[in-house]
């Protein structure tokens, strides 16, 4: 396995990620189980960095990828095995569908015509409901939606998952050992899934454009790149990890840097004025609203 990760077309050495092993890590359900990841993009080459860092073997992954240069480069980088889509679902008891909801339907063609019944289909899909596997897959097939994001790659993925009609506990309980190698899971209700596809699924993007943001203030301040970088980057860690401490409550955290006549309150003021939290909220209902619409592109009714 590579020591290395790409996403984006960032490189970063692995040392440096922080990664660290969640307990449930231990395999206790998924054991000796195969997963295929269907489309190697962003998130289906975060899901199978992130589940090799927490230690299963490239012997239990499979991957499809339509550009066999791309399926090439991740072979070589993580050993694990290139296959079409029939062999994925034939031979990989959970199969995970990481394409573009837009690339779909022509998957689920495929994916029908050689899936064994009762198999569990995992989408990390946008917008896509249980009930379009459902209805386009052999009868009896258990599906469960989930919403990753790509702190998958770091083994700090927050990710939500909702069981669709076949799906049982123990095929939820077997998604969250999956995915709690990797981050954070939560069971939601499938109806609140495209509002977490708003706030977890599309939230990193956010976070990094405020820290690019920041950056860019960096340098109109006359601070070198690099160092502006560092400064902000270490601030966002460490303001993650106050978040996340017993103490974490945003309110009360912002107000303890918001000093009486100080230069917080300062800014604070111009944030209020450009109207940046209503922004905020607005970004987050208009990917909430993408995210329907991209599901009704494929609903029946
Ligand atoms: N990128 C992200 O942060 C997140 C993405 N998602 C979801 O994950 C899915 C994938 O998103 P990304 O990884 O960003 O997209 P991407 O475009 O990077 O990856 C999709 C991959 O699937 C491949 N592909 C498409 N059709 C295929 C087929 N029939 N057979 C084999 N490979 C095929 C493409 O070549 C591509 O490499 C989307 O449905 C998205 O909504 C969910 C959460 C977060
Ligand atoms: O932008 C998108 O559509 C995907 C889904 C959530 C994050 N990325």
């Amino acid at each position: 396995m590579a020591d290395t990760l790409t996403i984006g077309g960032s490189v970063r050495e692995g040392p440096e990620r922080g990664w660290r092993e969640h307990p449930a890590c231990s395999g206790r359900l998924l054991g000796m189980t195969t997963i295929a990841v269907l489309g190697a993009g962003k998130i289906g080459e975060s899901l199978m960095s992130g589940l090799l860092h927490a230690g299963r073997s490239p012997e239990d992954l499979l991957f499809t990828e339509r550009y066999p240069a791309r399926a090439k480069e991740l072979t070589a980088k993580y050993g694990v095995e290139h296959v079409d889509v029939a062999g994925a679902v034939r031979r990989a008891d959970v199969i995970v569908v990481a394409v573009k909801p837009q690339d779909i339907e022509p998957l689920l063609d495929e994916m029908a015509a050689d899936l064994p019944s009762g198999k569990l289909v995992v989408s990390l899909c946008a917008g896509l409901s249980t009930a379009l596997f459902e209805r386009r897959l052999p009868e009896g097939t258990r599906v469960v939606r989930v919403m990753p994001n790509t702190p998958m790659l770091v083994g700090e993925a927050m990710s939500a998952i909702s069981g669709g009609e076949h799906a049982e506990d123990e095929h939820l309980r077997l998604v969250e050992e999956l995915l709690g190698s990797v981050g954070k899971v939560v069971r939601v209700p499938e109806s609140q899934q495209d509002a977490v596809t708003a706030l977890s699924g599309s939230g990193p993007a956010y976070f990094f454009y405020l820290v690019e943001a920041m950056i860019d203030a960096g340098i109109l301040l006359g601070i070198p790149r690099a160092v502006a970088a560092d400064l902000i980057v270490q601030s966002a860690v460490g303001a993650a990890a106050m978040l996340r401490s017993d103490e974490g409550h945003p309110v009360m955290l912002r107000e303890a840097v918001t000093s009486p006549a100080g230069t917080t309150i300062a800014g604070i003021r111009e944030l209020e004025k450009h109207g940046v939290r209503a922004a905020l909220i607005d970004a987050i209902e208009a990917a909430r609203d993408r995210s329907v619409e991209l599901g009704r592109a494929h609903r029946e009714d």
